[in-house]
């Protein structure tokens, strides 16, 4: 990893200036670049949140730039930049458009921080997380999708909402793809150590994992545009996990190599985050029903991936 703790972060929208502010504000780095496609837009977006996190004291240089060489030297790069859906829409009608934008990046990534950790934001993610990893042809470990964090910590809150007891007490656990096919574990949630089904019955727990599933739709039937506080700050997690080498474990999207018995897809599993970004996989015992609902998901992915080899989106 290159000296120093540098984040870049490609799309200065909704999430990426929110992952901006939130890491300056929690003095997390010394220096963040933001570039958007618009003109204009990182600019002044890095010269408010600058202004914002200046009286609180922190250290942070902000920078916007419209040159790919101002990444040089990142020890992450994260990518925020594509469509986000509207309503009606599913994350998977954003594949194509999303996918021709990550693939432009990542080859100036492949030039400009070539030894830069790669965290993939965009929809639908695995998907595109899969396209930045094979375009970049990066060693896995380089190459990590947000969305486990974020759909553990809506399902966290949804268990929070219906005892009506435990705030900030509950760990939920969700795996899979970010899609309607994620995987929320109940066997593997609590509040405080107490097992969710000791707390909860089997249809409750049932109505907060489709409630969970949703989440995101939720979010964006009441705004017209999708979530991004609780996006930017499970992207802040990750970041602040990698450039402290803290070892700790989080929901992440990476390629599978054989883990749960799949091989070149994508999906959503825990991982140990460190220095060198995914230190490990760890591979949970899941039931039978819980190994249904992750092949599932496999399905699901792969449908995508396959779109993307009948559109000769890799070549050939
Ligand atoms: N993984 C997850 O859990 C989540 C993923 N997302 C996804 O993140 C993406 C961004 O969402 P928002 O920030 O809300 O959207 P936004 O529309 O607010 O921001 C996207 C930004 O990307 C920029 N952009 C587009 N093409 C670009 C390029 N080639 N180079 C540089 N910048 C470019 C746009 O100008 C825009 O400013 C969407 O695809 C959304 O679906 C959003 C929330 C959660
Ligand atoms: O729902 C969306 O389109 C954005 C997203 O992935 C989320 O908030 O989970």
């Amino acid at each position: 990893m290159a000296q120093g703790k540098k984040v870049s972060i490609i799309g200065a929208g909704n999430v990426g200036a929110t992952i901006c502010y939130w890491l300056a504000m929690r003095k997390s780095c010394r220096e963040i670049v933001m570039i958007d496609l618009i003109e204009g837009v990182a600019q002044g977006k890095a010269l408010d949140i600058s202004q914002a996190t200046s009286p609180e004291g922190s250290h942070t240089q902000i920078r916007a730039s419209s040159e790919y060489a101002s990444i040089e030297n990142s020890d992450i790069v994260v990518i925020t930049a594509g469509s986000p859906r509207k309503p009606g829409m599913s994350r998977d009608d954003l594949l194509l458009i999303n996918a021709k934008i990550t693939k432009g990046i990542v080859e100036q990534l492949k030039t400009y921080a070539p030894e830069a950790i790669v965290i993939t934001v965009s929809n639908p993610l695995d998907a595109i997380t899969y396209v930045a990893q094979k375009v970049g042809n990066y060693p896995r470990n380089r190459v990590i999708g947000m969305a486990g964090i974020l759909d553990s910590s809506r399902m966290e809150t949804f268990i929070s909402e219906k005892l009506g007891f435990g705030y900030g007490q509950v760990t939920a656990s969700v795996m899979g793809g970010h899609g309607d096919d994620m995987v929320p574990l109940p066997r593997y949630s609590s509040v405080n150590g107490v097992a969710l089904k000791d707390l909860l019955s089997h249809g409750e727990i049932a109505e907060i994992i489709e409630k969970t599933r949703h989440g995101g739709a939720q979010i964006v039937r009441c705004m017209g545009t999708s979530a991004y506080y609780a996006p930017a700050n499970a992207t802040v997690k990750m970041i602040e996990a990698i450039l402290s080498d803290s070892h700790s474990i989080f929901p992440c999207a990476t390629l599978l190599e054989g883990e749960y018995g799949y091989c070149d897809t994508v999906n959503g599993v825990p991982v140990v985050l460190g220095k060198n970004g995914i230190e490990k996989i760890v591979e949970l015992p899941l039931n039978e029903d819980e190994q249904a609902q992750f092949a599932k998901s496999i399905a699901s992915v792969d449908a995508l991936l396959e779109t993307l080899h009948v559109n000769h989106f890799f070549g050939t």
